[in-house]
């Protein structure tokens, strides 16, 4: 085995990260071994990818498609933050979405896709975060194999621990397609709503109601 796939032989859960991020060697070594299992399964469900010209270079673009984008938030760096002083110590609710969701499921590799709202009640003197990077946070988090209930749940810790603001709610709405194209074959419509709450997010029911209501708008006007 070569140096580079070494360290990656020691196994984590599907949604954390890897101690450190990979290097472009490391990288490379792991595509390659996942290419070559790749053209293993095609081997065993009869798929010709060495004649065929429309899977020829399969194994190779899935092997690549998994590792730098759909799981691509277990092997990089998660996104820097850009703080600002919160000068004139704003403390009512900020609330950012719809935030383009997409991840994959850790239980059939099939698409998760929906929306992500976030709602931040900034410390007065903490800091404020450059807008976009909720975008990068749900996306960074979004590229692994994860479940909904701890997706919300990361992206909320991630954000609470960097931040530390007096409050923060996160809220996705997203559609599985391990439940639409498979199995129970449901609604495109039917959806899954998962909420995590932190600080005065948690503790105050107004303050939640609040939340619901900016998602809910944003969701129609989106
Ligand atoms: N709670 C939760 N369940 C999920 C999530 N994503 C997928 N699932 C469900 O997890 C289950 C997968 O486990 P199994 O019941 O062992 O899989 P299966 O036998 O293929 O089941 P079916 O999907 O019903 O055909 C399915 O019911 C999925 O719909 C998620 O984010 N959260």
């Amino acid at each position: 085995m070569s140096v580079a796939l070494h360290r990656l032989r020691q196994p984590q859960r599907a949604n954390e990260a890897l101690d450190t991020p990979l290097t472009a060697a490391e990288q490379a070594a792991m595509v390659g071994a996942a290419a070559a299992k790749l053209e293993e399964l095609f081997d065993i469900l009869r798929v010709d990818h060495r004649n065929d010209h429309n899977t020829r270079d399969t194994p190779r673009r899935v092997a690549r498609m998994y590792i730098e984008e759909l799981m691509a938030g277990r092997f990089a760096e998660p996104p820097s933050i850009t703080e600002f002083d919160n000068v004139q110590r704003f403390n009512e609710l900020i609330v950012i979405g719809p935030i383009t969701l997409r991840s994959t499921c850790a239980h059939h590799l099939m698409p998760i896709y929906g929306e992500a709202y976030i709602g931040v009640l900034p410390a007065a003197d903490g800091k404020i975060i450059g807008l976009s990077k909720y975008d990068r946070i749900v996306e960074h988090f979004g590229a692994r194999l994860q479940i909904q209930e701890e997706l919300v749940q990361q992206i909320g810790d991630f954000i609470w621990q960097r931040t530390a603001p007096q409050g923060l709610a996160v809220r996705i709405s997203a559609v599985h397609m391990c439940r639409t194209q498979r199995g129970v074959r449901g609604s495109h419509q039917g959806r899954m709503v998962t909420s995590a709450y932190f600080g005065t997010m948690a503790e105050d029911p107004e303050r939640k109601q609040e939340f619901l209501t900016e998602c809910l708008a944003l969701g129609k006007s989106g």
